[in-house]
């Protein structure tokens, strides 16, 4: 039946009222929102049906509202962050090198003094092994062996683990035994610092401390060994030995852990045991940077990268290290780009491939794979390519975000159906999630939350543009005399340095930071992590509060919300997703999702995020676990 102008225009209002409810509801203005709706009706024709009946209308006029709002924050660019990054990578290893690996490499993985250079080993509180060397002599039968959660002072090699009647495959003891005489001597002086250790270690962290007996320790496998002696671990969590074992037995391994559980051992640990090299796909360079530092500096296992900011020089002393009969490297870092593609580079797989040196893929950060996922990278979709070319070779994929269907695609991008999937409960126990309504006066608002609940205690202030976090240091430490720092990709990466050096080193607690702080950031003590303005999605959400607590003690991940913040949010979506309205629609779902996450008013948070990854939790879990989330503990007060 054809419908009457009466109809239409009736129809029109019912569909007017409903956008302008949207827009207010997203936290645009009313005025606003109702210009630019009459302007969008009167485009698409004098009376606005051809508008209305646009399927999706609601995403167009939201789009077309964010663009009309002027917003002048300044979003951040990750893109700079990046090239910094590989600037940071090319200054240490590029200056030298016969072996690839840079000239400062055995300088400081001897001296253990890389805070210097980059924060990360001095604040590990678990890299430790020692022999209690009380007896004077250090292949006493009778000494054990003491793992526990200690500054990094001495670490005993796998050739001292030996002597004392533990295999370990000659791949690593060849390469450690240039360290062997400095960690005798460090063992030797292990049992002077003992005494301090223990109270060093009672004092600062809640773990347990273990002593390992001979029998124990001969009872060990090698991999449980390499935990031990490489990682200074005192165990495995779940599903790590399960995933190693997986690597070794050349299986395809499909890893889902949450943010912080531990997935690089996952393959860092076998890839150190076996013949050749691991190929690492990490989406971005200052992940890889991190990656890189910690493994060549902390626990010294030699690894390398190859990107397309190298120099040609740099890049080919890279690749004549990868052609060697038997490459030293352990794991090469590569960004997709690099893989999908390059044929001279798929060259180089096939040779270390025939001198069966190519040891496995691993494809970190899995998620990218997935278009409707929340970092979306277009050439992890073309790594079906991996298994296409080299069948025989494990591929392992992890991620920590992942719900069922972008599971399930991952495993089908990458061609790998029969992967063993080893699926640890994405639960944070520890964490206590919490939203709070922002008041008329947000800034002070925060600034008596800091002072109130997380004095002295160190932490992250996220916020969603450039100028809000500096505007937020500033008025913490003029108005709140609370010392806080600023983080985005905007300053030069000497000032970023500087920021992360000073908060890791606790001299200041309080960062605020735009989402360029927190890939590769692995900070044990975080105590809280606030957004001063919501995720853009669940994903990013469940990842930047994930930075809290990785020490596993109690810690509060708190949401500052108000509705207007969403309309900055669709603002920021729109200008990075540009004209693709795809894209946008895709963001703008995950954002509300995000939205309902704030406004929930007694739904357990815990169990909503969870059941966004496909993972069902009963709620009385987190109501009567320690760390209730804010509704758990209303409805049980
Ligand atoms: N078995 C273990 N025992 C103690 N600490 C561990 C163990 N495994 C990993 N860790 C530590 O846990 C921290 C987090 O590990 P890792 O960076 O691998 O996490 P992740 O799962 O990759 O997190 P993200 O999702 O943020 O990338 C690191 O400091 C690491 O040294
Ligand atoms: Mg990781």
């Amino acid at each position: 039946m054809a419908m009457g102008v009466g109809d239409r225009d009736g129809e029109l209002d019912v569909e007017k009222a409903r956008l302008l409810s949207l827009a207010i509801d997203f936290g645009f203005d009313e005025d606003s929102a109702r210009r630019c709706l009459d302007r969008l009706i009167s485009l698409y024709g004098d009376d606005g049906d051809e508008f209305i009946t646009v399927e999706h209308c609601g995403d167009d006029f939201l789009a077309e509202l964010a663009e009309t709002m002027n917003n002048t924050e300044e979003w951040d660019d990750l893109h700079v962050a990046e090239s910094e990054a590989c600037g940071t990578l090319t200054d240490m290893f590029g200056n030298n090198t016969e072996d690839g690996f840079g000239k400062d490499y055995p300088k400081m993985a001897n001296h253990g003094n890389v805070s210097a250079v980059y924060s990360i080993p001095s604040q590990k509180n678990q890299v430790i092994l020692e022999l209690d060397s009380c007896s004077g002599s250090e292949s006493s039968e009778d000494e054990d062996v003491l793992i526990g959660n200690q500054s990094k002072r001495s670490r005993a090699s796998p050739q001292e683990m030996k002597s004392k009647g533990s295999s370990f495959p000659s791949p690593i003891l060849g390469r450690y035994s240039s360290e062997s005489a400095h960690c005798k001597k460090n063992l030797t002086q292990s049992s002077k610092s003992l005494i301090s250790s223990k109270r060093h270690c009672s004092q600062t962290s809640g773990s347990r401390q273990k002593t390992l007996s001979l029998m124990e320790l001969q009872a060990l496998d090698d991999m449980e060994l390499a935990n031990i002696v490489i990682f200074g671990n005192t165990a495995f969590r779940p599903n790590q030995h399960q995933a190693c074992k997986a690597s070794v037995a050349n299986r395809d391994c499909f890893v889902l852990m949450p943010t912080g559980g531990g997935k690089s051992l996952c393959y860092q640990l076998p890839a150190t045991l076996k013949q050749g090299v691991a190929i690492v796909i990490s989406p971005l360079l200052s992940l890889i940077q991190d990656q890189i530092l910690t493994l060549n500096l902390k626990y010294g296992i030699p690894s390398t990268f190859l990107n397309s900011q190298q120099t040609a020089s740099q890049a080919a002393t890279v690749i004549a290290e990868l052609r060697k009969d038997k490459p030293s490297c352990k794991l090469l870092y590569v960004t997709p780009e690099r893989i999908v593609g390059n044929s001279s580079f798929m060259g180089i797989l096939n040779v270390l491939h025939r001198k069966a040196q190519l040891s496995g893929f691993v494809v970190d950060e899995a998620h990218c794979v997935c278009q409707w996922g929340h970092d979306f990278r277009p050439d992890y979709r073309k790594l079906g390519c991996l298994k296409q070319n080299f069948p025989n070779v494990p591929i392992m994929a992890l991620t920590a975000t992942a719900t069922h269907p972008v599971r399930k695609d991952i495993l089908q991008t990458l061609k790998i159906p029969k992967a063993l999937v080893l699926e640890a409960s994405f639960d944070r126990p520890n964490l206590k999630y919490e939203v709070m309504m922002k008041t008329k006066e947000p800034l002070k608002q925060l600034g008596e939350l800091l002072k109130d609940r997380f004095k002295n205690l160190c932490g992250i202030i996220y916020c969603l543009s450039k100028n809000e976090c500096a505007d937020v240091a500033k008025y913490l430490n003029d108005k709140c005399h609370i010392k806080t720092v600023y983080y985005h990709a905007g300053l030069a990466a000497k000032q970023r340095m500087a920021v992360q050096k000073r908060w890791y080193t606790g001299e200041v607690q309080v960062v605020c930071a735009t989402i360029a702080f927190g890939m590769g950031i692995d900070k044990p003590d975080v105590r809280f992590v606030i957004h001063n303005t919501m995720s853009k999605s669940i994903e990013s959400y469940y990842q930047e509060s994930g930075r809290a607590g990785r020490d596993n003690l109690p810690s509060v991940c708190t949401v500052l919300y108000t509705k207007k913040d969403f309309s900055r949010i669709v603002c920021m979506l729109r200008s990075g997703q540009g004209c693709k309205t795809e894209s946008f629609k895709v963001a703008m779902t995950q954002a509300r999702k995000m939205q309902q996450y704030c406004e929930l008013k007694d739904e357990c948070r815990r169990q909503t995020l969870l059941l966004h990854f496909g993972e069902s939790f009963d709620k009385v879990a987190c109501r009567n676990g320690s760390n209730p989330c804010d509704n758990c503990l209303k409805a049980s007060a």
